[in-house]
């Protein structure tokens, strides 16, 4: 497909561990022929470590500045970014997305996610978590989830429905 977004800026695709945004951004990526930037497969390619190494040598704060780095060197236009799923917490990355970009939500119930990541051993902060501390962390996030320029609530939708409804916004966006 041609660049038929071109002029929208960087589109942020944030949300909850599991969401589905670095499988959704990549879909949408590929159809629009935009740049894909995963913060966390940059992170891992940077540092040469998994996430999971990360967090256990370095710690989370190391982490998030490592996500702030990633955000500071974006590319301005035509690129689907896919965040870490904590990218919110961090005050600094909230105001970077805002100011490069437009940022689409997505949102699912704690149950799916928890069924969605069921035996995953990549994402520290779910291991050996129940599902409460799991909505704790979610309940924690909530608000600057919410603070976003689009919301889909993903929890019953395919991926091809979501890839759509992100479509629709993203040429709403474009003849405003
Ligand atoms: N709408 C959906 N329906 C069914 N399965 C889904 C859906 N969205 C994502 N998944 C599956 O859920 C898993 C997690 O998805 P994904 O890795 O894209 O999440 P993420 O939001 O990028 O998480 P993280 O914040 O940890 O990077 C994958 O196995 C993916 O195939
Ligand atoms: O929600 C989080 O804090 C995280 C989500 C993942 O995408 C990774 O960025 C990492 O596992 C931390
Ligand atoms: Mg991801």
């Amino acid at each position: 497909m041609d660049r038929v977004y071109d002029g929208v800026k960087i589109i942020f695709l944030t949300g909850f561990m599991g969401a589905g945004k670095s499988t959704i951004g990549k879909i949408i990526a590929e159809k629009l022929n935009y740049k894909l930037l995963d913060t966390d497969a940059k992170i891992e390619t940077t540092k040469h470590k998994s996430i999971a190494m990360i967090f256990q040598e370095e710690g989370e704060a190391a982490f998030r500045s490592y996500e702030t780095d990633v955000l500071k060197k974006l590319p301005v236009e035509n690129t689907i970014v896919t965040t870490g799923g904590g990218i919110v917490v961090n005050e600094v990355n909230r105001e970077i997305m805002r100011e490069k970009g437009s940022i689409v939500y997505l949102h699912c119930d704690i149950e799916r996610i928890l069924e969605r990541t069921k035996g995953d051993t990549t994402r520290p902060l779910l291991q050996n978590k129940s599902k409460e501390q799991v909505n704790e962390l979610f309940l924690q996030r909530k608000p600057f989830y919410e603070d976003a320029d689009y919301k889909i609530d993903t929890t019953n939708l395919s991926i091809s429905e979501i890839v759509d409804k992100i479509l629709l916004i993203l040429n709403e966006y474009r003849s405003k």
